[in-house]
């Protein structure tokens, strides 16, 4: 009997120690609300601060046309170059600087929060995510005009996104008005929050969403993480995806 009560305490925890995702979002996205403690949100920031100002570090990216991005980026692993829409070694049409490596503790990090989300979307009756190998990872800060049209994050060689691996998404700082849906018309996109240590992934049939950040909402930053890393205002995201499903390719 006492055995029985325990094991049903147990079940119990278990259940409640599973993220809860946000429902009624497409097949295959899932958002975890407010995953990121304060401590991992001001290490992100302060570490991310720390790999900007060096070589390979933020700078404001341009389309082909000549027209700059509302937002400013640093590419960790690989440079993604929004003139061509193809991933290099080095940002050639900038600096010609090699990306930093991704750090290995964010690498774990972005393990974990698929982790938790592959157990949401499991526990709320979804389909089960593949594993990353992130090899790349995108910090954008968008500031308090800052903005990015829809798109599809489809410059991942053909079988990363064959195989659906998923995009992690981090959210920190001030929130902004995430759109997706499934063209690129943004008056018919869905809308969601994300908030400053939101995990958003897609990935699996949710990989080739439309996605874009239409609006960031001023002043609505954690005062915590202000406070402890003096971020300016806006809001910062990073995006961890897989070149190629398998590594080990030439
Ligand atoms: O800032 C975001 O939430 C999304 C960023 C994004 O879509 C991208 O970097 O491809
Ligand atoms: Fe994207």
């Amino acid at each position: 009997m006492a055995a029985a009560a325990a094991a049903s305490a147990a079940a119990a925890k278990a259940l409640t120690n599973v993220p809860r995702s946000v429902p009624g979002l497409p097949p295959g996205v899932i958002l975890l609300k407010g995953y990121l403690t304060m401590d991992e949100q001001i290490r992100i920031v302060l570490q991310i601060r720390e790999l900007g100002v060096g070589p390979g570090g933020f700078y404001t990216p341009s389309y082909n046309t000549g027209a700059r991005l509302s937002l400013r980026m640093m590419c960790m692993g690989l440079h993604w170059e929004p003139r061509t829409s193809k991933y290099e070694a080095t940002r050639s049409s900038y600096d010609g600087a090699t990306p930093p490596p991704i750090p290995s503790w964010l690498v774990e990090l972005c393990g974990r929060c698929l982790g938790a989300a592959s157990a949401a979307a499991a526990a709320a009756g979804g389909i089960q995510l593949p594993p990353l190998r992130p090899d790349i990872c995108l910090a954008n800060f968008y500031e308090r005009s800052g903005r990015l049209g829809m798109h599809q994050d489809k410059d991942e060689m053909p079988d990363s996104l064959r195989a659906g691996l998923p995009v992690v998404s981090l959210s920190l700082g001030d929130a902004a008005d995430f759109l997706y849906g499934r063209t690129r018309e943004a008056e018919q996109a869905s809308s969601v929050r994300l908030e400053s240590g939101d995990v958003l992934v897609f990935g699996g049939p949710g990989r080739m969403i439309f996605h874009s950040v239409s609006r960031v909402h001023p002043h609505t930053a954690p005062r915590e993480l202000l406070a402890a890393t003096g971020l300016r205002p806006g809001r910062l995201n990073l995006t961890f995806r897989q070149y190629r499903a398998r590594t080990n390719a030439p």
